[in-house]
C-alpha cells in the first residue's frame, strides 16, 4: 500500500473576481521509503499539492489517504480536528525560509517540537540533542538562528521536523535559498536520514540537480497539472513532455562551461547538442562512430559522468559540423543508440 495517495486533487483560489486552479485533476502514489521529486517551475503548483498531504491546504476536490487514513474523501475533510493533529505529528516539513524562531537557541527551536509529548523536560532535552547530534549540529545547541548559516538553520530545522519520529518528511524548496555546497550538504543529509531512518521523502524542487542527485522517482508539473511521472531513469533518459526535456537538457554545469566558452553564433551547417546516455546501454564509442560513418566532425564541449541512483550516467555536450542531411543522419544513428538527443543553442539553452 502507497504511504500517500492523492486522488484526483484540484485546489482553487478564489480572488475577487479571479479563480485560480493552483492544482488541477492530480493523482499520485508515492511509495515507502520513497524519496519522490515534484519538479516544476515557479507557480506550477508544487507546494499547493504538496500542501492538501498535511491539510496545511484543503483540497476542493478529490481524496488524500496518508498512511492508509483518509484525510479527504471527495473534497471533504473525513478526519476530526484531533485526529488531524495527532497525524500531522508524524509528518515533518521544512521549506526554503527554515521558519525558525529566533528569539530562541538552536536547542530550544529543537524542543519546541516536542512540547505536546509526553516526555519529561529531561527526556526533551536529551531527544532534542540525540536529534542535532543526527544532524551533525550538536555543538551548536546555545547558538542562536542568527549566528548560524543557511545550511546549518535548514539543519536545526531538520531536525525540528524530525523530533515527533516522523515517517514522511515533506521538503518544499529546502535547498533553494542555499549555496550549491550547503545544497549538496543537505540533500545529502536527507539520502542518510532516507536510508537510515527509512524517511519517505517528498521534494518539491525546480531544480533538476537537487532530483538528480537524491530522488528515486519524479513527477513533473506544469500549471497545476501532473504531466509527466517516473523512475529518475525515465525521466532523464526518456522525457516525453517538452518541459521534461528542458530541465534534463541545459545541465547547469554543462550551460556554465558553454557561457566560458563564449562561442560565436553557430554556423547552418553546425548545432549543438545535448547527448545523455547510460554508460551501460550504450558501449560502442559513438563519437568515433559518428566521423567514421557518417562523416560528421565532433568538437567535445562538455563532459560528466555522474550516478543516477547507483547508474552510471554520461552527459556530452559536442558541436556537430556537417550539412543537414549529415546532422539529421547523426541524430538518428544517436537515437538508434539510445542516446538523448536535446539541442542546445551557443549558450547551452534548450532550442525549442
Ligand atoms: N493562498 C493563495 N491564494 C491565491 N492564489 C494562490 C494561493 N497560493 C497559491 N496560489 C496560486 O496558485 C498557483 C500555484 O502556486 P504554488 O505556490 O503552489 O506553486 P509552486 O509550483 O509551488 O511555485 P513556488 O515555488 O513559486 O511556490 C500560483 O498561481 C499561485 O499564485
Amino acid at each position: 500500500m502507497s504511504i500517500i495517495e492523492l486522488n484526483n486533487i484540484s485546489v482553487t483560489f478564489k480572488q475577487k473576481k479571479e479563480v485560480v486552479k493552483a492544482v488541477d485533476g492530480v493523482t499520485l502514489k508515492i511509495q515507502r521509503g520513497d524519496i519522490f521529486g515534484i519538479l516544476g517551475f515557479s507557480g506550477a503548483g508544487k507546494s499547493t499539492l504538496v500542501r492538501t498531504i498535511n491539510l496545511l491546504q484543503k483540497p476542493s476536490a478529490g481524496d488524500v489517504v496518508v498512511q492508509g487514513t483518509t484525510f479527504v474523501k471527495n473534497g471533504q475533510v473525513a478526519i476530526s480536528g484531533k485526529e488531524l493533529q495527532k497525524h500531522r505529528r508524524k509528518i515533518g516539513m521544512i521549506f526554503q525560509s527554515f521558519n525558525l524562531l529566533n528569539e530562541t537557541s538552536v536547542l530550544e527551536n529543537v524542543a519546541f517540537a516536542l512540547r505536546h509529548s509526553n516526555l519529561s523536560d529531561e527526556e526533551i532535552e536529551e531527544k532534542s540533542l540525540r536529534l542535532l547530534e543526527l544532524v551533525d549540529l550538536k555543538e551548536k545547541a546555545d547558538f542562536y538562528p542568527s549566528q548560524l548559516s543557511g545550511g546549518q538553520k535548514q539543519r536545526v530545522a531538520i531536525a525540528r521536523a524530525l523530533a515527533n519520529d516522523p515517517e514522511i518528511l515533506l521538503s518544499d524548496e529546502a535547498t533553494s535559498a542555499l549555496d550549491p555546497q550547503n545544497t549538496n550538504q543537505i540533500l545529502d543529509l536527507l539520502k542518510k536520514l532516507n536510508k537510515e531512518l527509512g524517511l519517505t521523502i517528498v521534494l518539491i524542487t525546480h531544480q533538476m540537480e537537487a532530483v538528480k542527485k537524491i530522488a528515486n522517482r519524479v513527477a513533473v508539473m506544469e500549471h497545476g497539472h501532473l504531466i509527466e511521472e517516473g523512475s529518475l531513469k525515465q525521466i532523464f533518459l526518456e522525457p516525453k513532455k517538452e518541459l521534461t526535456r528542458n530541465f534534463v537538457g541545459g545541465s547547469s554545469a554543462a550551460i556554465s562551461t558553454l557561457n566560458k566558452l563564449n562561442l560565436d553564433k553557430l554556423s547552418e551547417n553546425e548545432a549543438i547538442y545535448q547527448l545523455t546516455y547510460s554508460l551501460s546501454n550504450v558501449t560502442k564509442s559513438i563519437i568515433i562512430e559518428l566521423y567514421s560513418k557518417l562523416g560528421v566532425e565532433v568538437s567535445m564541449l562538455y563532459g560528466n559522468v555522474e550516478l543516477l541512483n547507483e547508474e552510471p550516467i554520461g552527459t556530452l555536450v559536442v558541436l556537430l559540423k556537417g550539412d543537414l542531411e549529415k546532422q539529421k543522419a547523426a541524430r538518428e544513428f544517436l537515437a538508434k543508440e539510445n542516446v538523448l538527443v536535446t539541442e542546445l543553442d551557443e549558450r547551452g539553452q534548450v532550442n525549442a
